[in-house]
């Protein structure tokens, strides 16, 4: 067998899958969270050759992504399966900021890591994470090929209109200020899968992506590839977030530094004390909708903006694309909240946009189509794989003649 570990590392989770390279079937998966927390919890599944699954849960305190590495290899040698004896032939690493230097999947050695380090300042929750996972990974596994997947490759399509901001420059050249975009490898494979879905080709389709998790990006695809996309710089503009900001008057932030604010004060308002949790109180998109249902007006306005916001790029991305044929949803809220989708299409027939209610309220877990049969725009929820395509992209580079 040929396995192959995939590494994703958010600022505070690692989410891992053990993948057979040739058959793309998981072997195990797991989740460690709030990394740098008190407390910490990690649960791993494992599949056995036979087809058992075996699930293990426990609290843990995880000093950093290092530790929460090691946690990692210990629970496969508590489930009674190590990594080793699967054939373990590369290790996938999701990294989120690239900058204009990475455009594809990149075979990971020490200049890679120092390129990933220098990229932090573009992605501050993102990459020392990421790069720390690297490290601990190929500290345990040396012999075997780390290739680093990054976020912002698929959106490197972008035309200069969509990815220049408007400023000197000179002064954009010096520092790299320029739109990047995030999920990359998200948007690339819903995309891919919605067109399976529709039984077309994916160089023929329009498409809008809208990545709504924890971050949030939406993605202009035409014919599979980007040619926009809501996050920029940084993985902080565009959509409304659990606790980011998203689009902001820059002149805001000029406000606030003149009102006394530092960066870092402004760095966490705006990363971690915004989006629906600034709004609302509460980051977690269920306790949101809860409030809201009981009557809490702040609730209700978190949700009007969330949608609202989304509408908007939504709205440009129809135009940008000269029309579309499919709008597909993805991610923890894409995925599992009906409401959220109907108030995202709400109004739109004019645009050819016909939800079906009951299949929009299907709790069915595979890619599906949640519009009539006669919409002209076809509307689909389909559950994103950020790892299965990670592994994907790591075996075509270890294999690459
Ligand atoms: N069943 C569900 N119902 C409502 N919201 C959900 C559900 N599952 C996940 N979510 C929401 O999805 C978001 C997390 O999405 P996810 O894609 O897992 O994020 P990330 O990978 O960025 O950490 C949270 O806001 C959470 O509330
Ligand atoms: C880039 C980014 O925002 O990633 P995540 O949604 O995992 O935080
Ligand atoms: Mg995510």
């Amino acid at each position: 067998m040929s396995a192959i570990l995939v590494v994703n590392s958010g600022s505070s989770s690692i989410k891992y899958q053990l993948i057979d390279a040739r058959s793309e079937q998981r072997l195990a998966s797991g989740l460690i969270e709030r990394i740098g927390q008190a407390e910490g919890r990690i649960e791993h599944r494992s599949t056995a050759l036979g087809g058992d699954e075996t699930r293990e849960e426990r609290i843990i305190t995880v000093a950093d992504h290092a530790v929460g590495f090691a946690a990692m290899i210990e629970a496969f040698a508590r489930s009674g399966r190590s990594i080793g004896e699967a054939g373990l032939v590369a290790v996938g690493h999701r990294v989120v900021q690239g900058g204009s230097e990475f455009v594809a999947p990149t075979l990971i050695d020490e200049r890679v890591e120092a390129k990933i380090l220098e990229l932090s300042t573009l992605a501050p929750l993102h990459n020392p994470a990421n790069l720390q996972a690297i490290i601990a990974a190929r500290g345990a596994f040396p012999d075997i090929p780390h290739v680093a997947v990054f976020d912002t490759a698929f959106h490197q399509t972008m035309p200069p209109e969509a990815y220049s901001y408007a400023i000197d420059a000179e002064v954009a050249r010096e520092h790299g200020v320029r739109k990047y975009g995030f999920h990359g490898t998200s948007h690339q494979v819903v995309a891919r899968r919605a067109a399976e879905c529709l039984g077309r080709p994916v160089s023929r389709l329009k498409q809008i992506v809208l990545h709504l998790g924890n971050g949030a990006s939406a993605c202009a695809v035409d014919g599979g590839r980007s040619v926009d996309t809501s996050m920029g710089l940084t993985p902080l503009e565009g959509l409304v977030m659990g606790t980011r900001s998203g689009d902001i008057d820059p002149g805001g932030l000029l406000h606030l530094l003149r009102a006394g604010y530092d960066v870092a004060q402004l760095d966490e308002l705006l990363n971690k004390r915004s989006g629906l949790l600034g709004l609302s109180g509460s980051l977690d998109m269920r306790d949101v909708q809860e409030a809201a249902a009981h009557g809490d007006e702040r609730a209700r306005l978190a949700l009007a903006v969330y949608a609202h916001r989304i509408r908007r790029y939504l709205g440009a991305y129809l135009v940008e694309l000269g029309g579309a044929d499919a709008i597909v949803f993805t991610a923890g809220v894409g995925e599992n909240v009906p409401a959220v989708r109907a108030d995202v299409c709400a109004g739109l027939e004019w645009f050819g946009v016909r939800i079906d209610p009951e299949r929009n309220e299907s709790r069915e877990r595979a890619a599906r189509r949640i519009s009539t049969d006669d919409s002209r725009i076809a509307v689909l929820v389909v559950p994103t794989d950020e790892e299965a395509e990670i592994a994907r992209q790591t075996w075509q580079v270890v294999t690459a003649p």
